[in-house]
């Protein structure tokens, strides 16, 4: 699963989604074993009880809010519940979203518990992507102050 070349490469995170793995708690361990923080995501048709076993193994759990595959897709709001249970059930771990994330959304995902976010139109399509940034991060940081 290509984890030495990632760590070899400087990468300090591994995530992956949990649809593609075989052995979850092998992958994690391997993750862990060459030095990288673990990330587990999930798609939005995977319900969340898929994940929660694994919860204790990761440093972040990631919600995607679109289906995997390319930029530009609608948010799907749908997904906070996902967030929410997440929250609820692992305080402590980063929880990130990833998908038609905005300055129009951010509320809601930090709201539910997101800590984390993966924002790529909404900031390269803007004619100001500093500002949107910094609006992402305000949200985010109003719901959980470093
Ligand atoms: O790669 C993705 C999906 O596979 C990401 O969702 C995407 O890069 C984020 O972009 P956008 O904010 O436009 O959804």
């Amino acid at each position: 699963m290509w984890v030495e070349p990632m760590a070899d490469a400087g990468a300090n995170q591994y995530t992956f989604h949990i649809e593609a793995s075989k052995d979850v708690p092998d992958l994690c361990r391997k993750i862990k074993e060459a030095g990288m923080k673990v990330g587990i995501g999930l798609k939005p048709g995977t319900d969340v009880s898929v994940v929660l076993p694994y919860g204790p193994l990761a440093d972040m759990l990631l919600v995607m809010t679109v289906e995997p595959g390319f930029g530009g897709q609608k948010f799907m709001a749908d997904m906070m519940s996902k967030v929410e249970r997440l929250r609820a059930e692992f305080p402590l771990v980063n929880i990130e979203v990833d998908g038609g994330v905005s300055p129009a959304n951010i509320d809601q995902c930090a709201k539910a518990g997101a800590n984390m976010i993966v924002s790529g139109s909404a900031v390269v399509k803007s004619p100001q992507p500093a500002e949107v940034i910094s609006q992402l991060k305000q949200a985010v940081q109003k719901v959980f102050p470093e």
